[in-house]
């Protein structure tokens, strides 16, 4: 008898993964569970038990009970809390991660109850689950989930939280009530308590989840009395929301959503961000919204939970060993994960601030690529505790600035290194120094000369709040300012600016620069890839004519760019751009558009601002004393007077035409004298910025906000809140060709 032999090795590779990742999965929930400690991305998590759950389901022999897709994360027995056993048990959530994994599983639950069924939609928060057991209305006892059986008593610890009530308000309670819900730090209070920690020289939390874990889970014993007043303020700091029931005989409610009216009535804390929906489909715009709405809620979620709401069909369509049939979490793809720090770099600003920025390798977080994050100053660096070579925690929530929280200790191997603050500036070797004595942030004190303020300046000058050169951004200022040839810029500081010709701009060559990272590029050779933006090459074609390209032969030469022209074009225009934005290009410290506006209107030319004293220029509408100083400041500087000498020389105008004198605008007579105008919504044939100086060309003041004291409101389509807020003071409100008509001839005209 022949015995068919397998030579199939496929189901014992398939063991041999299930296992290495069972046993990794454990580490981690360990570290994460017991420990607060993440060592790898909640992303990299989930990914690994998807790829658990597949094996197992390709191979259903390898599913152990005890299998962590069986489980629910966490242990029972830990040494710091005596364990607590649940009345019912407490359960994880099955996830989903996109709308169409949703969909199959509402089609399934609906197969399974026979029935269209309404979805209870809220958010998932991201805390701890907590199990509060009221026995005849009174708090007896608070519990972590453990292993879902059995969980930690945190009974003490439990009652310094506000939200939970020890006793329920009502005159009939059950005699036995388990309520669920999460506790967590709110995010102001989160930002708060790392605020504090990071004050007092202690641990700064990578995120509210791992905080509000590690301040439940404190024992009061052996604490100092001041250690303990630190623990409870930490406490009281925590929130709690409902978010379901254990045991609970006969609840007088038949929907999840009731059960939630219900405890709220008790007093307990419930959420007031959900929905029922009568249909799966109508799912999709609650996820959708709070996709783009998690930076509103006052707590961090990490998804949507869905609820079946009807209570019946819980026990109808029961639960695994791990999580409910009747609920499931979606997931947002994440806003902190893990990433390599590959180098700590000081970059200069156009102000000298030296800043350390981290370098790391490259993530996709919130949905876009990061590899660069600020850690604004080295005592920052020392207080984020991150080593270049580290993992490290990186959070970039929606339009946020990506933020790197700190590194992840366990994962370090020895050959991490401490970034050291360079003494000098990288960028011109001068001796890095505070701006005056106290201050954290160094500075490169070489204002005049260090190229990487004069370039900083230089594209402050092109930007849109300032002159508003299209052609003058980061790379021509970076070609005039720091050319690899010539050897001396054609601007070694911006007073050159308006007496750039064709000449100095034609031999300018550059290295080509990563807009991200600042590195040469290099060239396939590996050598720094060099551009010449200011001219191209161009074959002449005087020569004979060449049969085999069939066209007339030249000698090769260099004509200007397109840059090179409408650079000149473009700075040639800028002379007599109005007053305020010559003032912005200046850069003068807290001079910004608001302020050069005010102070261009009152004054009327540079002239009357220079000889003005501090009160009057403290004086003016929307200056004030700060302003007034470093305004004064600014003139104090021989080299700051050589710009305007030059620029003065080379045509830049520094008065407004027709100007009637200091204070005098008022008076001026033009059409809208006297008049406040507020520009809002899109006015078609006006920029925002052009409404605003139309109003002012006009003799009004532009207003930013609606008053009382508002004359007219201009709104076009998108306008919002002040619209309203016109409507609700009774303000005239005009439209876009009512707008025109009142900058032109002035609000007669609009009645006639
Ligand atoms: N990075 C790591 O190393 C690591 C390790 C372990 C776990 N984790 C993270 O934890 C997750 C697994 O943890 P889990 O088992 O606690 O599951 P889970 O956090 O994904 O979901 C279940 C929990 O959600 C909570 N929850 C929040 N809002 C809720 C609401 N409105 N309704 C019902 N429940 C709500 C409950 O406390 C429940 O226990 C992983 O997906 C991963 O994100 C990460
Ligand atoms: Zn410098």
């Amino acid at each position: 008898m022949a015995i068919e032999t397998t030579t199939d090795d496929q189901p014992a590779e398939a063991r041999a993964e299930a296992q290495q990742l069972t046993t990794r999965i454990l580490e981690l929930r360990d570290a994460y569970y017991e420990r607060d400690t993440v060592l790898v991305s909640d992303e990299e998590y989930d990914r690994m038990m998807r790829r658990l759950e597949e094996l197992e389901r390709l191979h259903p022999e390898l599913q152990s009970q005890d299998s962590p897709t069986q489980t629910v994360g966490g242990r029972a027995q830990t040494t710091l809390f005596a364990p607590v056993q649940h009345a019912e048990r407490m359960l994880s959530l099955d996830n989903v991660f996109s709308l169409e994994e949703f969909e199959a599983w509402a089609a399934k639950v609906e197969r399974d109850a026979g029935r269209r069924v309404d979805y209870l939609c809220e958010l998932k928060i991201d805390g701890l689950a907590i199990n509060l057991r009221y026995e005849n209305g009174v708090l007896v006892s608070a519990a972590t989930r453990g292993d879902g059986v059995v969980g930690e008593d945190v009974t003490e610890n439990i009652r310094w939280i506000p939200a939970i009530p020890a006793r329920l308000a009502t005159d009939e309670p059950p005699a036995l009530v388990e309520v669920r819900g999460e506790v967590f730090f709110p995010v102001a209070e989160f930002e708060e308590l790392n605020a504090h920690q990071q004050e007092a020289g202690e641990r700064v939390f990578a995120n509210a989840r791992n905080a509000a874990s590690g301040s439940l889970r404190q024992k009061a014993e052996g604490k100092n009395p001041a250690q303990l007043e630190l623990m409870r303020d930490r406490l009281r700091r925590l929130h709690m929301l409902v978010h379901g029931i254990g045991a609970w005989h006969n609840p007088p409610v038949d929907a999840q959503s009731k059960v939630y009216d219900l405890l709220k009535g008790w007093g307990l804390p419930t959420s007031t961000h959900f929905r029922v929906v009568d249909d799966a489909a109508k799912v999709d715009e609650f996820i959708e919204y709070y996709g783009q709405h998690r930076g509103a809620v006052e707590h961090e979620i990490d998804g949507i939970v869905i609820k079946v709401d009807e209570l019946a069909l819980h026990d109808e369509l029961g639960a695994t060993s791990r999580a409910p049939r009747w609920a499931i979490a979606y997931k947002y793809p994440p806003e902190q994960v893990n990433t390599k720090l590959l180098d700590i770099v000081v970059s200069v600003g156009r102000t000298g601030r030296a800043t350390p920025f981290a370098v790391m390798e490259k993530v996709r977080v919130a949905g876009s690529e990061v590899r660069q994050a600020t850690l604004h100053n080295q005592e920052v660096v020392k207080a984020k505790g991150v080593l270049i070579g580290d993992t490290v925690v990186l959070r970039k929530a929606g339009d946020v600035i990506p933020e790197v929280l700190g590194p992840v200790v366990e994962l370090r191997d020895g050959t991490e290194r401490e970034f050291v603050m360079p003494e000098n500036c990288p960028e011109c070797g001068t001796r890095l120094a505070p701006a005056k004595e106290g201050d954290i942030d160094l500075r490169c004190p070489n204002a005049e000369f260090c190229p990487a303020q004069v370039r900083g300046r230089v594209e402050h000058i092109g930007s849109r709040g300032a002159l508003d050169i299209e052609a003058l951004g980061e790379v021509a200022a970076a070609a005039l300012t720091q050319p690899r040839f010539p050897a001396e810029p054609p601007l070694p500081t911006e007073a050159g600016l308006f007496g750039l010709t064709l000449a100095d701009l034609f031999p300018i060559e550059v290295v080509v620069r990563d807009s991200e990272t600042g590195l040469p590029k290099l060239t396939d050779a590996g050598e720094e890839k060099v551009d010449t933006p200011f001219r191209r090459r161009r074959q002449k074609k005087d020569g004979p004519f060449d049969p085999a390209t069939e066209e007339f032969s030249g000698d090769e030469l260099h004509v200007p760019s397109k840059n090179a022209i409408e650079l000149l074009a473009n700075l040639a225009a800028a002379r007599e751009k109005p007053l305020w934005r010559i003032l912005v290009a200046l850069n003068i410290r807290h001079v910004g558009p608001v302020a050069a506006r005010a102070l261009a209107n009152h004054f009327g030319s540079l002239d009357a601002i220079r000889s003005a004293s501090r009160d009057e220029l403290a004086a003016v509408d929307g200056v004030g004393g700060i302003i007034a100083d470093a305004v004064l400041a600014w003139f104090e500087v021989d080299w700051h007077r050589e710009i305007i000498e030059k620029w003065a020389a080379d045509g830049v105008q520094f008065a407004t035409p027709g100007h009637p004198g200091p204070g005098r605008a008022d008076e001026a007579g033009g059409v809208l004298a006297g008049l406040t105008v507020v520009a809002t919504g899109s006015l078609e044939g006006f920029t925002r910025e052009g409404a605003q100086e139309a109003i002012i060309a006009a003799g009004g003041k532009a207003a930013s906000s609606v008053s009382k004291k508002t004359d007219f409101v201009a709104a076009g389509p998108g306008a919002g809140s002040k619209l309203a807020k016109a409507e609700e003071l009774g303000v005239r409100i005009i439209d876009a060709a009512q707008f025109k008509t009142l900058v032109e001839e002035g609000p007669a005209a609009l009645d006639s």
